[in-house]
């Protein structure tokens, strides 16, 4: 089975794609960063969640509690006042690791060289803070599958995605450190993850402890997501990890050189070099195109799992 690092602000949609995740790989770490929600919020949302699948066994580490350089805000309204839908869920007997995070990344590419994959549906702190630790972490990381960046449709910011504006900086040092990187930006998640009202009740009927999860995790998202005018819950972390398990999904994607606006006003925008107009060479997979129908099918099968 192929090995990956599931590095994450758990909250909402976060929990559904770690419950994929540990469907289609072997999860040898969960590492919590700052982003979506409260710290400890995401800390006790990933142990639950583990918790919940029966999946204690699997180690959780406390990276980043904060981006590099800037200020950024949690979005509560997003996916409810825990992260978790307001679901006052028991608190989990499982602790977290002592081992740093950001050690924990480097030590495990050393013991998984050249075939662990990093599952990144957060803003980047945590492995920017690894390659700013030990540079040659680039060299034994197999892949990384970013779930961040929006063409120009962003869900922050005018421009900017949630991942990329909490944490620029580290989007810059990645985009810049030589690792193999497919990013999966925001619109495409719109288009071709998002869960109607009409597959709200379908998993309502499936009734399995896994659709109750889905249900009540995912509830604030659902809500805020339709306020501001998408057709359902959007679900930019489930998609990633699926395309990441199954590359078939990808329908269209370019290669192209991308960095990342650190300014104040379009601060964490995604600027792809279109035409090549810079002369660098590629640094990213961009998805542009996805089969959603798949993408449902494995979702579905997720969620009707006993
Ligand atoms: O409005 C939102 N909808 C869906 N996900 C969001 C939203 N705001 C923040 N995130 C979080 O940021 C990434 C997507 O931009 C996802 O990783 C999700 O956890």
């Amino acid at each position: 089975m192929r090995k990956v690092i599931f590095d994450t602000d758990t909250a909402s949609d976060d929990a559904i794609a770690l419950m994929l995740a540990l469907d289609f790989f072997e999860v040898v770490g969960v590492t919590i960063v700052a982003g979506n929600v409260k710290y400890e919020n995401e800390v006790n949302n990933a142990l639950f969640t583990l918790e919940y699948l029966g999946k204690s066994d699997i180690p959780v580490f406390l990276g980043a509690r904060r981006p590099i350089l800037g200020q950024w805000r949690t979005v509560e309204e997003v996916h409810g006042k825990n992260g978790f839908g307001d679901w006052e869920y028991p608190k989990s007997s499982k602790k977290p690791e002592s081992e740093f995070a950001v050690d924990a990344i480097i030590r495990l590419s050393k013991e998984y060289n050249g075939e662990l994959e990093i599952l990144a549906v957060s803003p980047l702190t945590n492995i920017a803070l690894a390659y700013l630790k030990d540079s040659h972490i680039a060299n034994r990381i197999k892949k990384i599958w970013v779930m961040g960046g929006a063409f120009s449709r962003g869900n922050t910011t005018e421009l900017a995605e949630f991942n990329f504006w909490v944490d620029p900086e580290a989007v810059d040092i990645i985009l810049n450190a030589g690792f193999n990187i497919t990013i999966v930006p925001w619109e495409v998640a719109e288009e071709t993850a998002t869960i109607t009202d009409e597959e709200w009740d379908k998993i309502e009927k499936i009734r399995s402890k896994r659709s109750e999860f889905f249900i009540r995790v995912n509830r604030t998202l659902r809500e805020y997501s339709k306020s501001v005018g998408s057709k359902g819950s959007v679900h930019p972390d489930s998609l990633t990890v699926t395309i990441a398990y199954d590359n078939s999904l990808i329908a269209e994607k370019i290669n192209k050189y991308v960095t990342v606006d650190l300014c104040s006003k379009s601060r964490g925008a995604m600027l792809i070099d279109w035409y090549n107009l810079k002369k660098s060479k590629p640094n990213a997979e961009i998805v542009t195109k996805v089969d959603s129908l798949k993408f449902k099918k494995y979702l579905f099968e997720a969620l009707s799992k006993a």
